[in-house]
């Protein structure tokens, strides 16, 4: 097997291209044995195995500098650099990351995982290479999902304007993780399946010419008639309008081509746009089949079939698929509601919410800022818009959030999925700061459900509420209870006590419920009585309860599967230092100030002590109750 004796990129510079046919064609099984037991980012590698042996034989990494991203797409670049054998540990708790990371090796330019992200980080290196008078090359690899990214062409813009000697290689598959959306996607189809376009430019000038030569005049026309058209007649004038060469569109599967125009573009000064077209999943048919539900898979994930084999107990529902469910049945109910989303639609489960009411869902492609203000504009028109939106993703709408959505004061509610450890996609995924981060913004309200009965009845009252409302869920699903019959509001900023207690109260959010109340159970058996309460609110908190556990004297522990800094502990505590109550013993439980690995979710949470066994040890640890206050 010639993939046995790759280790470093070096090793497939003299290889001819039958032999880099043929390693391809290892690859691709590489990856697909491997991915069936490990889980990870299936299609898109699948993809690019072709342009990335072009890359790493045209171009020498480390010297030269490959940015890719998101960098879901880059495990052939992790084969071809050095890591073949850790592909057993992808995506597993100190094993190997899903995504380039600086720490794990020399050829990984620059940590990715957020799209849109490496026409910047190349324009960085760049440009730091010309100051220090450098001459390696920099190229940037991006898909053209993530080319959806108004990052994107903000660099696009300062690249071209500069003129820096750059490539961007555009990796065109038609897919985001759903079918890729907007008017770039359109564009870039135009150019992928009709040449006509330049075709077309020829005979509007020969027809020009037919009125016989009117001088100056005719050719004023002929500018006119090419200027007017010319963004769509000659094939990536787009591009060559931000200042770059357009390169293409070639086919990103077949290696002499391939070869041949990056040698042309290393050879080519200034910035340079090459538009490869691939294809998602090649090489696997089920893959290339449904390239969305193959995006990615889950461990254990039959390659044969091409489907993970279901659970056989009936798991408790998933979020995603009851977020689906129940905006379906309030959309039924409210004709104003709206959903977006931000090129989510499968992980956010909408798909079915599209199917249903395909006129009141949106999906915006990968432009979380843009998500946000068109969910304002929408409330201001006078719909009723759920934005869909992962907490991490939330990150890119955080400006918008606040100026365009709570300065308004606007109903706008934030279903923000993926909030807490993620778990296998690592730092630049965990959900880890929407409630810091939002918890200073006035006007919003923040919330999360216990389990998924208490789930529907949040996004009931989310949608029913008059202002900027966030209701926060981890990624998986609820814990198995039984759903009410119908929807009831919730009581803005009142919390459930689940347990009654008078030893020590464990205040509790969301997805750590659960944990506290398993935790009461054990302290029970060693004769401490804990209270346990459902917070369900963050913002505003519940004033009451602190108010009734300070008269008490009651020691507190605050958990949350969210930063500690900035959560909801450091919110109950400032509460009492803001009513000068002193003298609280308050233990907040949440995630440490750090970025979190990748990992099982599971794993994560014990490793970061957020499991009921931690509870208990902390609760256990307190030294004995001082004399009650009177
Ligand atoms: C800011 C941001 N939003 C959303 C995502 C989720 N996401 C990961 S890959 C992907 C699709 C990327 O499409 P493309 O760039 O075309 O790459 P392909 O998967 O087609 O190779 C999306 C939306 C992300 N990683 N970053
Ligand atoms: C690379 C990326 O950002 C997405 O593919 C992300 O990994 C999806 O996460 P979920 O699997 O939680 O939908
Ligand atoms: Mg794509």
């Amino acid at each position: 097997m010639l993939l046995d004796k790759i280790n470093t990129p070096s090793d497939i510079k003299n290889l001819s291209v039958e032999q880099l046919n043929q390693l391809a064609e290892e690859i691709r099984q590489f990856l697909i044995e491997n991915l069936a037991t490990t889980g990870g980012h299936f299609g898109s590698n699948l993809g690019a195995v072709e342009l990335t042996l072009a890359l790493h034989q045209v171009f020498d990494s480390p010297k030269d500098k490959i940015i890719w991203d998101v960098g879901h797409q880059a495990y052939v670049h992790k084969i071809l650099t050095g890591r073949k054998h850790l592909f057993p540990s992808l995506r597993k708790f100190k094993g190997m990351a899903g995504f380039p990371k600086r720490s794990e090796s020399e050829h990984d330019m620059f940590d990715v995982g957020h799209a849109s992200t490496s026409i910047s980080a190349a324009m960085g290196y760049a440009t730091a290479r010309d100051i220090a008078g450098e001459d390696h090359k920099v190229i940037a690899v991006i898909g053209d999902g993530s080319m959806t990214g108004g990052m994107a062409f903000e660099a696009l813009n300062h690249a071209g304007h500069v003129g820096t000697d750059m490539l961007v290689v555009l990796n065109d598959n038609e897919m985001s993780i759903a079918p890729n959306v907007g008017a770039i996607s359109n564009y870039l189809t135009k150019l992928r399946v009709d040449p006509t376009y330049s075709s077309f430019k020829k005979d509007v000038v020969n027809f020009l010419h037919k009125f016989g030569d009117l001088g100056d005049k005719t050719t004023r026309l002929i500018d006119r008639f090419k200027d007017s058209f010319k963004s769509f007649i000659v094939p990536g004038m787009l591009f060559e309008e931000f200042g770059f060469t357009y390169l293409g569109p070639i086919n990103g599967h077949d290696l002499p081509t391939l070869l041949t125009y990056m040698q042309r573009a290393k050879k080519t000064k200034g910035p340079v746009l090459l538009h490869v077209v691939t294809q998602k999943g090649k090489g696997y048919a089920v893959a290339a089949d449904a390239p969305d539900k193959m995006h990615s898979v889950s461990k254990g994930f039959n390659v044969v079939k091409g489907d993970t084999p279901k659970v056989v107990k009936p798991a408790p529902p998933q979020y995603p698929n009851l977020f689906a469910e129940t905006m379906i049945e309030l959309a039924k109910r409210d004709p104003d509601l709206v959903a977006i989303t931000p090129a989510m639609l499968p992980g956010s489960g909408l798909i079915k919410f599209q199917e249903a009411f395909p006129e009141r869902c949106f999906d915006v492609g990968i432009a979380e800022q843009h998500s946000a203000t068109f969910a304002a504009g929408l409330a201001c028109g006078g719909k009723k818009p759920v934005l869909a939106i992962y907490s991490t993703f939330l990150q890119r709408a955080y400006d918008q959030a606040i100026h365009d959505i709570a300065i308004q004061n606007l109903p706008v509610t934030i279903a923000i999925d993926r909030a807490g450890l993620v778990g296998n996609d690592g730092e630049t995924h965990q959900g880890a700061f929407d409630i810091a981060f939002l918890r200073c913004v006035p006007n919003f309200t923040i919330m999360a459900p216990k389990d998924e009965n208490e789930f529907r009845h949040m996004l009931y009252t989310g949608v029913n509420h008059n202002g900027p409302i966030a209701m926060r869920y981890p990624r998986g699903g609820g814990v198995g209870v039984a759903m009410d019959a119908d929807f009831k509001m919730l009581p803005i900023g009142k919390s459930e006590t689940v347990r009654e207690g008078k030893d020590i109260a464990i205040l509790a959010l969301g997805s750590m419920v659960q944990v506290a109340e398993k935790a009461a159970d054990v302290l029970h058996e060693s004769g401490i009585d804990a209270k346990v309460v459902n917070m369900r609110f963050v913002k505003p908190l519940d004033e009451e309860l602190l108010l009734d556990l300070a008269k008490q004297g009651m020691r507190i522990v605050t958990i949350e599967e969210g930063s500690t800094i900035g959560g909801m502990g450091s919110a109950v505590m400032e509460f009492y230092a803001l009513q000068r109550i002193y003298g609280m013993e308050i233990y907040p439980m949440g995630l440490p100030d750090l970025f979190i690995e990748h990992g099982d979710p599971q794993q994560l949470l014990d490793h970061v002590g957020l499991n009921a066994d931690s509870v208990v040890e902390l609760v256990k640890s307190m030294a004995p109750l001082k004399q009650k206050r009177a």
